[in-house]
């Protein structure tokens, strides 16, 4: 930057406006609120020259999975088309996360080095705090479109700039990313940008409906407008319904065309709003897949027309009360943490209570027996919580050679030791910045790294191996092990210090043998493993002898036992033929003969079965002797090691084809003694 009288010029009108409350210069408001912020908030000096802060590259590429994650290509597809619509003007195409941070970048290739001068390059941060009033910085802040043009920036440096930005939400109404528009050319005034900013704003809202479909691809879609051609258009109101008709998002343009704010229709049910319910709607679509039909406001009387999108993955025909159906997709319902609190008191006093505490960035610890759905409550309290935008990211202690876990939790700096990857890595602790980092058996952590982990979570900041500069972090742990810590502490393999560090608040989950909503857990891990969304009913004599088994291996058990009895099933129906002898031998109950349960798809949370009354005898411990397994074991161990060749030993894709959890698939190979260094 060079410091001449025209930069000076440019601070002191940026003092004598905010001395003068405005008096000095005519501003468009959002900047003149944002000058204030500089300068009495951030307390930046407009004239300090400065230098782009970027990010590491691993962190960059953690923030870009995040954002495809939500908005998949169409963001950048759509930055592309923004790009060619503006191709000649010296323009660059950027959208940042809602840090600021540039995740992705389009421009004319030769004008690249020219920008990045500018810090318009991806990973670098355009926060108001950092950069003064920016399109960027400012977008976020104000939530709304903004123009800022060349001396309107606060820093000096920025004064070459002229930048269109527009917010992008997510389908709960929450910030998820800023399209930004820049350009260095010296011609650029408000007005003449006012082109390129419609036309910013017209793509930001095009990615926001596209990710509003996206993040709600499991419900129900209702698409509005007041006028017919508009259907599909960047201005029509999108409203996703579950199952009961009951409004679970809004986008930005539906609260503008019912005039309401978000709070005044998400929870209402769409007849509380529209003259229409959703079986009126799904019916209308079965006969005219295509068609629009109108509908109107309740309150004023306004017609809409309507196109309802099914959810993809579910039945496309009406609810029907007589055959219910199982869905896939009710899976995200079973496990919200609302669902997981299911009928059981002591699930819901957990539930309870995490709502209590889980945005108060209090240590969580979950205690339970393996299986019983401590990963699952941890992600649900995630989602559940304000940061749930944020990475969930999860550690399994045990799982990890010890000599790992240290670089996998800390990270390391390029060259920290032989084998490292060149850019370094950022590890598992930084990666949940601002988000929930989730540590699965902490009782199997080695002692010297538990002595590290409470270093960190003291002093809230991480020092990478290879590396003598501490990096601050904004950690939310929620811990979890089938061990009793407190027994660990007393045989001294777990230090009291720490145990009380994540100790915030002890839930413990209770085996699956001791809760009293099974029935309901019956249901979900059928919805769930129903991956080709068909109608299935179970007898009720296969039913009972789920609900009475013990299920040692929990919830994990129940759901391998329901994945294997749907494949081995004969047409939509489940049979006690199709269960484990296990489960058949062991719980000897005298059944009645062939009776359907129908399963509730649409209250599969809350609702319990018609099941006709049975006596449940005394259990009957047949259980089968070692010599009768080791054929299956063999059989089990050779599966697991083709998968591992098949995908080449990376355990996510492994786990994934086999339907196993990661632990799950950790904790086989262990038994059968496959080791990583196999591979
Ligand atoms: N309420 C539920 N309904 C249906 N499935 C569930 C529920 N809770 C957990 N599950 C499923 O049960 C399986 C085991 O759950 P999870 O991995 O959370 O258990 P865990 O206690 O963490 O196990 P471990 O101690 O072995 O790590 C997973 O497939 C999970 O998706």
């Amino acid at each position: 930057m060079i410091f001449d009288a025209t930069t000076h010029h440019h601070a002191q009108k940026i003092y004598s406006h905010v001395d003068k409350k405005g008096l000095a210069e005519k501003l468009e408001a959002q900047i003149a609120r944002s000058w204030e912020r500089c300068l009495q908030s951030y307390r930046i000096d407009p004239e300090a020259p400065r230098k782009p802060l970027i990010i590491e590259h691993a962190e960059l590429t953690d923030h870009r999975e995040r954002i495809d994650e939500l908005l998949g290509d169409f963001a950048k597809e759509e930055m592309a088309q923004l790009y060619q619509r503006i191709l000649g003007s010296g323009y660059s195409v950027i959208l940042t996360n809602s840090d600021g941070i540039i995740v992705s970048y389009v421009g004319d290739p030769t004008l690249t080095e020219y920008f990045n001068r500018s810090g318009l390059l991806p990973g670098a941060i355009w926060t108001e705090e950092k950069e003064g009033t920016n399109g960027i910085g400012t977008c976020l802040y104000e939530k709304s479109p903004v123009i800022v043009c060349r001396e309107e920036h606060f820093r000096t440096s920025h004064t070459i700039l002229t930048c269109s930005a527009a917010p992008v939400f997510d389908a709960q109404g929450e910030l998820l990313a800023v399209l930004d528009v820049s350009s260095t050319s010296a011609q650029d005034s408000r007005e003449s940008h006012r082109h390129t900013a419609a036309l910013v704003n017209i793509s930001a809202r095009q990615i926001e409906n596209f990710g509003f479909m996206r993040q709600c691809q499991s419900h129900w879609v209702l698409r509005f407008h007041p006028k017919p051609y508009y259907i599909g258009h960047f201005t029509e109101g999108l409203l996703a319904v579950d199952e009961t008709g009951l409004i679970i998002a809004a986008n930005q343009n539906a609260l503008h065309h019912f005039n309401k704010t978000r709070g005044e229709i998400v929870g209402k049910n769409i007849s509380d709003l529209l003259t229409t319910n959703l079986t009126l709607l799904t019916s209308y679509t079965n006969r005219q897949p295509n068609g629009l039909q109108i509908v109107y406001d309740v309150q004023h009387g306004h017609p809409f027309h309507t196109q309802l999108q099914f959810p993809q993955r579910r039945s496309s025909s009406i609810p029907n009360a007589n055959i219910q159906r199982i869905s896939s997709t009710q899976m995200p319902f079973c496990m919200s943490l609302e669902a997981l609190a299911g009928k059981d008191p002591i699930m819901t006093f957990n539930v309870r209570h995490a709502q209590k505490v889980m945005n108060k960035s209090i240590p969580i610890l979950l205690q339970g027996e393996t299986g019983t759905g401590k990963e699952a409550l941890a992600k649900a309290i995630h989602e559940a919580s304000q940061r749930k935008h944020k990475p969930f990211v999860a550690l399994n202690c045990a799982a990890i050679p010890e000599a790992l876990i240290e670089s996998e939790l800390f990270g390391y700096k390029h060259g920290a030791f032989t084998g490292a990857r060149r850019e370094g890595m950022r590890g598992k602790i930084l990666q949940s910045h601002g988000g929930t980092l989730f540590l699965d058996e902490i009782g199997d952590m080695p002692l010297t790294l538990q002595t590290r982990l409470l270093r960190v979570l003291e002093e809230k900041a991480v020092v990478p191996l290879g590396s003598e500069m501490p990096v601050a972090v904004e950690l939310t742990v929620i811990s979890a092990t089938h061990h009793q810590l407190p027994k660990l502490i007393a045989e001294g393999k777990f230090r009291e210090d720490l145990y009380y560090r994540l100790n915030g608040i002890t839930l413990t989950l209770p085996p699956l043998r001791e809760r009293n909503d099974i029935d309901t857990l019956i249901r979900c891990a059928l919805a769930a493993e129903n991956f080709d969304n068909e109608s299935i009913e179970i007898e009720a004599e296969a039913f009972n002898l789920l609900v009475a088994y013990q299920w040692p291996g929990n919830i994990r058990q129940l759901r391998n036992v329901i994945r294997t009895a749907l494949a081995l099933r004969t047409g939509n129906l489940v049979t006690r033929h199709e269960l484990p002898t296990d489960i058949t031998y062991r719980t000897a109950v005298t059944l009645p003969d062939r009776t359907l349960v129908q399963l509730d798809n649409a209250n599969i949370a809350t609702t319990t079965a018609t099941i006709p009354h049975i006596t449940v005898p005394p259990v009957m411990h047949a259980q089968p002797t070692i010599t009768d397994m080791p054929d299956l074991d063999a059989a089990e161990k050779n599966v697991i090691l083709q998968a591992l060749e098949h995908h080449r030993w990376n355990i996510t894709n492994t786990a994934v084809s086999l339907k196993m959890s990661r632990n799950t698939l950790y904790r086989k190979m262990k038994k059968h003694a496959i080791a990583l260094s196999n591979a």
